[in-house]
């Protein structure tokens, strides 16, 4: 069963593109990761699949129907990339405010307990941390028992031990029947949550596929040297130079030093770094809209 779906999407603001022609489906039980680099469009995708704004063209589905449909959206969480939470109340009634919206809450014990916060419910929200407000926000997307929870970005600014307590509350929903939607700039997320990543770059998606299959599309590497000629090298995927130095990127970066050893070519100065993420994503949408899939491809610079 398709829980939302994008169907032939372009949003614009003013003059700006920030989405063209986006089809994306989340079939229930699954765990999507929405991925790609600042200002790619992830966030407005997820503000369209809730309803919080409207399509310029193409059509949005919640639950088979319009988004804006209350009955709809009681049956969604979300945690948008910011959140103000009123300072002077209590963690405690923050969530029964919440709670009071819902037929059947999660009881505030539990939630709390779940996303690392029981011993703060008597605490005011202006007196949390940055992490534990971010924790909090997070944990009121999951108060209602949604059948689709969609979380933007939930874990920017979250230590490394309260990013992997916000991963473990995530992935027992999910192992509980839940549905998940996150958006995020980091890979690592993606891999330790989702089973399906939607690459989106530049307002298209890109890529759409298993965590594996993206990862080898996005996995780059940049290795570097200094040489007078360069030799004709299999699996380069593009080749800048710049400041006396040659970059190569190629998705296996110990093979391609096998190789340029092995044609006894002259080179000093070796390096082998992983392009970021951001790196990656900037090289490849920078060959324009193709889809990944066909833009990856070791007979093509690029890079020009
Ligand atoms: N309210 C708005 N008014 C004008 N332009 C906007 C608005 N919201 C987004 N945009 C533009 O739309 C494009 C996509 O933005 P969006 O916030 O959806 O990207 P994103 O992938 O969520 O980025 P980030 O990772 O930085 O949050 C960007 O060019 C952005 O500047």
């Amino acid at each position: 069963m398709i829980l939302a779906r994008a169907i032939g999407v372009t949003r614009r603001y003013g003059d700006v593109t920030a989405l063209h022609d986006v089809h994306l489906d989340i079939p229930a039980g699954t765990v999507t990761g929405l991925l790609g680099p600042n200002g790619a469009g992830k966030s407005t995708l997820l503000n369209l699949l809730v309803g919080l704004r409207r399509a310029t063209a193409g059509r949005i589905e919640l639950f088979g129907g319009d988004p804006r449909d209350p009955a709809r959206r009681r049956l969604l969480g979300m945690t948008p990339q910011e959140t103000g939470l009123p300072g002077t109340l209590r963690v405690g009634e923050v969530v029964d405010f919440v709670s009071a919206h819902y037929p059947d809450p999660v009881p505030r014990a539990e939630l709390l307990d779940r996303f690392g916060l029981a011993d703060q419910h008597r605490k005011q929200t202006g007196g949390l941390s940055g992490g534990q407000k971010r924790r909090l926000a997070v944990a009121l997307a999951f108060v209602g028992r949604p059948r689709l929870v969609v979380l933007d970005e939930p874990t920017t600014g979250l230590d490394v031990e309260a990013r992997r307590a916000l991963w473990d509350a995530i992935g027992s929903f999910h192992a509980d029947g839940g549905t998940v939607l996150i958006s995020s700039h980091y890979l690592e997320e993606i891999e330790a949550l989702a089973q399906r990543v939607v690459v989106i770059g530049q307002g298209r998606v890109l890529a759409e596929d298993t965590v594996e299959a993206v990862r080898g599309l996005v996995g780059v590497r940049r290795v570097s040297l200094t040489t007078a000629e360069l030799p004709d090298l299999p699996g380069v995927l593009g080749v800048e130079r710049a400041e006396g130095r040659t970059h190569l990127l190629t998705a296996d970066a110990d093979q391609l030093v096998r190789d340029l050893v092995g044609t006894g070519a002259a080179f000093s100065g070796l390096e082998v770094r992983p392009t970021s993420l951001e790196e990656a994503f900037l090289t490849i949408t920078a060959r324009g809209d193709q889809p990944l899939a066909d833009t990856v491809r070791g007979d093509q610079p690029l890079a020009a």
